[in-house]
């Protein structure tokens, strides 16, 4: 049996992840943390599952609380959610993260702090399969066609941009990609971010509009021809098998896993 805390239970994804949790055999939901309710069980708050399983606000209060727990599920914002997730190390308990916006020293003192303390974690910028394949090929396609875009596109309520996604198909297109900066040499903007966010000459464009869920293009650009490699994620159920995924594997490795590319 696998104990769980998850935070963010009332977000889109911490919500979907308490249904899933709840209904494997061999995972148990044994407390949520919140930006409020605390003291509650999920079963007094509107909007929440029937379960009697209590709710903290303080991360340092509820790990000491509920000794048994093995994983916490980290679904909220990103300044939190670093918070939480350094919080829970320290505490012998594993993360899986799913909560993007967490820059490269916090991915490496994470890092150090698993190791120091011989667990493991994940930090998955995107748990759908579909979205790790687009990333793998896109990074198989860079080693062949160096010019590349990637247009993200989010639900308006999405707080971080470039999207966890996009930067880390970026940074594995990196590994393959001959280093070259891209469109004309004398190319100027006539409004500033015209030509979209830049990591190592390539370009990243960010959509935020209502309707959208989680959707990326990767459009490679060629002597006539173009090549456009595109997932879409049309609800957040499309997330729960990696992070299902996510809870079995953590316990198998040590120190930091960051993209699910690495385990798949
Ligand atoms: N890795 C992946 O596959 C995916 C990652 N995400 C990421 O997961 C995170 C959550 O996404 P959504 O559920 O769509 O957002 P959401 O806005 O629906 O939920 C975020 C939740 O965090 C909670 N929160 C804020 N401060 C908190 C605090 N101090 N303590 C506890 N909870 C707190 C909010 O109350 C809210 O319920 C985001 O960072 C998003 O980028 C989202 C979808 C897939
Ligand atoms: O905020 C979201 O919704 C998503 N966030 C992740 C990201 O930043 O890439 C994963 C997915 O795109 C959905």
């Amino acid at each position: 049996m696998i104990n769980i805390i998850v935070a963010g239970p009332r977000g889109k994804m911490g919500y979907e992840a308490i249904k899933m949790i709840n209904k494997e055999e061999n995972f148990r939901l044994v407390a949520c943390l919140d930006r409020k309710n605390n003291g509650k069980t999920l079963k007094e708050v509107d909007g929440l599952p029937d379960l009697d399983v209590p709710i903290y606000e303080n991360a340092e209060e509820c790990f000491q609380a509920v000794d048994s727990a093995d994983v916490l599920v980290e679904l909220t914002i990103p300044e939190v959610g670093y918070l939480h997730t350094k919080t829970a190390i320290q505490h012998n308990i594993r993360p899986v993260v799913g909560t993007t916006g967490f820059n490269s020293e916090q991915l490496e003192e994470l890092d150090e702090l698993l190791t120091s303390k011989n667990i493991g974690g994940i930090i998955a910028p995107n748990f759908a399969i579909g979205a790790v394949l687009m990333m793998k090929f896109s990074q198989m396609a860079a080693k062949y066609l160096p010019d590349v875009e990637i247009i993200e596109k989010h639900h308006d309520n999405k707080l971080d941009a470039p999207s966890g996604t996009a930067v880390k198909t970026a940074e594995m297109i990196r590994e393959t990609r001959e280093p070259k900066s891209q469109g004309h040499p004398n190319e100027t903007e006539t409004i500033t971010g015209a030509r979209g966010a830049e990591l190592d000459g390539m370009r990243i464009h960010s959509l935020r509009l209502p309707g959208l869920v989680a959707h990326q293009e990767v459009i490679f650009g060629g002597p006539g021809q173009t090549l456009s490699i595109k997932h879409d994620s049309l609800n957040r159920a499309s997330f729960m098998d990696g992070v299902r995924f996510s809870i079995e594997r953590v316990f198998e490795i040590d120190g930091l896993v960051y993209g699910l590319e690495q385990l798949l």
